[in-house]
């Protein structure tokens, strides 16, 4: 019974990859592959055991080991498209490859009804985003709409929609959806777990199955997608591949994945099956262009998770020889989406680069948290911070004595303090995995697959782990070591708090985090918290500008659109403006200020792929 959810999570998304695959099928255009859904056929796989925690499973089978490898979700929708994405445009093998996929909500649909009766909510707590505040700037801004119904999505997507048990769409998919299928371009900044996959997801598919036959060019081995979505690291990229093949389920719209760490040889495979939403990681992307096994030149749709990280000094020139040095059509001749949290006044002037008379929306303040995290900051000095975690981990321990067990995300700042932080915990009783940099995919994988599943309930990680990943069940989230840069830390606590679901976040600060006292006391007081007294004489006795801190520079949430500040002359004015909550009333006050000093410091650049 306690283990029940964390079956099913740790079962879904990870080997539903692994069923059988007979033949291939001949490619079929997307917009002929809509068709009314049949019954599935394809065989549910059933989760690998795996050890109760991941450094034990050094020991057993290796998993790629020569040929296909039980792959966690990945480029499997089975649909056997042959140079989908290619050049072939037979029709004569849709029943087929359909028929054949697989079905990438695996257990969860059986496990539905026990998820709606559960204390489990399946949905968005809609009441916390009800007051949220809207700010859309641009040209001829799109009125959002209340209700998936508005939306023609295609009858496949919205099977796919109530699949996931969607109800009503977020507030950022409220907004940013209508835009999309426009046709507009859009910077989107909407708090952490709040819905922005799929407010880019169903677009992009919806988009790729309206358009008409599009001839893609001859050349056998080089795969030709449509749309690509970028993320910077390996772990956000399969869940998004995860995710975006849930809502393409039976539209016959093929995701890959590629990311960086697995044998390239299956991703080429899955590229050779037919691609036409690829998912990558920018690192492998680029070694994929240039052995000119992906060609961009067919990108109608360019989306950026994390769009600033993907910005910043870390990523910027592999970014900018994918958009703007190899074969993509310039900005203008694809839609080019951006999304993130957070999105500093820098991030934003580079960004515009990619986009075309964009509009930029931002639902809630830009780079803020949300209160739905309830955030604690503890005077803790280094030589003190594993016992007062001990007891952290102890004092939850008694409080989910007669509940279900949850799971407790500890950011720590190096890789070497992960690995010895987890052998400490696993030491002292408290089973704990780890993931950073320095681990191989493989073990990054397991370790995040002992983690979902409880098996191992906490996790060390370094910022690898801070953005994107929408783990259920992630009750608490504790910055051992606070990052440099107070968007590090908005994205770390994020990893709670999700979907309308409340949270806790715990952070050890002492004198090594003086920069970041100011922007974290105007962060917690922004999304209501009590902000300790001795913070707040922190944070007075400094100024601005030290460190990374990008808010530096004057005042708080520097946030909005810069293209109406008066420096700004780049991709269009601003203009429209909508603003309120779900009432659709009301104005956006209160961003005032801006991004001024700092850095773009690239954080942990080696916890990056
Ligand atoms: N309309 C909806 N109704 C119910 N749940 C939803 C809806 N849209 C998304 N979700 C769920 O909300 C969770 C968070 O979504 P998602 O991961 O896309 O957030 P995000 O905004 O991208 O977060 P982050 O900034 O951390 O990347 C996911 O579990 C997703 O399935």
């Amino acid at each position: 019974m306690t283990n029940r959810w964390a079956d099913s999570v740790g079962g879904s998304g990870s080997d539903n990859n692994s069923g059988p695959r007979t033949g291939r099928a001949a490619y079929v255009p997307p917009h002929l592959r809509n068709r009314p859904p049949s019954a599935d056929s394809a065989a549910q796989p059933s989760p690998a055991p795996s050890p109760a925690n991941d450094r034990v499973g050094y020991g057993g089978p290796p998993r790629w080991a020569g040929g296909a490898r039980p792959d966690p979700g990945r480029g499997g929708s089975g649909y056997g498209g042959r140079n989908a994405g290619g050049w072939n445009s037979n029709t004569g093998g849709w029943e087929r490859g359909r028929d054949r996929e697989v079905n990438p909500f695996g257990e969860e649909e059986e496990d539905a009804e026990c998820a709606s009766s559960g204390q489990e909510t399946t949905g968005i707590n809609f009441d916390a985003y009800e007051d949220i505040p809207v700010e859309a700037s641009g040209d001829n801004v799109p009125p959002p709409v209340n209700t998936f119904a508005e939306i023609d999505l295609g009858e496949a997507v919205n099977a796919n929609i109530r699949k996931c048990k969607y109800v009503r769409p977020t507030p950022v998919q409220r907004n940013a959806i209508p835009i999309l299928l426009a046709g507009r371009d859009l910077m989107a900044c909407a708090q952490t777990g709040s819905g922005k996959t799929a407010a880019f997801c169903f677009p992009i598919i919806n988009g790729i199955m309206r358009d008409n036959l599009v001839q893609r060019p001859r050349a056998p081995r080089t795969a030709f997608p449509l749309a690509l979505i970028l993320s910077p690291t390996r772990e956000l990229s399969s869940q998004i591949h995860d995710e975006a093949r849930k809502f393409a389920y039976q539209t016959g719209v093929r995701v890959v994945v590629a990311y960086g760490g697995a044998p390239i040889s299956q991703q080429l495979r899955e590229l050779e099956r037919g691609v036409d939403i690829l998912v990558a990681t920018p690192g492998r992307l680029v070694d994929l262009l240039e052995r000119a096994r992906v060609s961009l030149q067919m990108i109608k749709y360019l989306a950026l998770d994390e769009a600033d990280r993907m910005l910043d000094m870390g990523f910027e020139p592999q970014i900018r020889k994918i958009v703007e040095q190899v074969d993509m059509p310039p900005s203008g001749r694809r839609q080019t989406m951006l999304f993130s949290a957070t999105f500093p006044k820098e991030i934003q002037r580079l960004a515009s680069d990619f986009l075309a008379n964009y509009i930029f929306l931002a639902v809630g303040r830009v780079g803020s948290s949300t209160d739905l995290i309830l955030q604690r900051v503890e005077y803790v000095q280094d030589a003190d911070k594993r016992s007062h975690l001990m007891d952290l981990l102890h004092a939850q321990k008694q409080s989910e004595a007669n509940g279900k067990q949850s799971l407790t995300l500890v950011f720590v700042e190096t890789k070497k303090g992960a690995d010895s932080l987890e052998y400490w915990l696993c030491q002292n009783g408290f089973p704990a995995t780890t993931i950073h940099g320095d681990r191989t995919q493989q073990e990054r994988e397991l370790a995040l697959r002992s983690f979902k599943s409880g098996r191992t309930p906490i996790l060390v990680a370094t910022d690898v782990a801070a953005r994107g990943l929408d783990i259920p069940h992630v009750a608490h989230v504790v910055n051992f070591d606070l990052p440099n840069d107070i968007d590090d830390y908005v994205h770390r606590i994020g990893r709670t708090g999700r979907a309308g679901k409340s949270g806790l976040a715990t952070a050890f600060f002492n004198d090594h985090n003086i920069s970041l006292a100011r922007s974290l006391v105007e962060l917690m007081q922004e999304a209501n918290q009590e902000v300790p007294n001795w913070l707040v004489r922190y944070a007075s006795r400094v100024s601005y500008g030290g460190g990374k801190n990008r808010r530096g520079g004057g005042g708080r949430f520097g946030s909005r659109d810069i293209r109406r500040e008066g420096s700004f002359n780049r991709g269009g004015g601003g203009g429209d403006y909508h603003g309120g909550g779900n009432s659709g009333g009301g104005g956006y006050g209160g961003m005032s200020g801006g991004y001024g000093g700092g850095g773009m410091g690239p954080g942990a650049p080696s916890a990056w792929d």
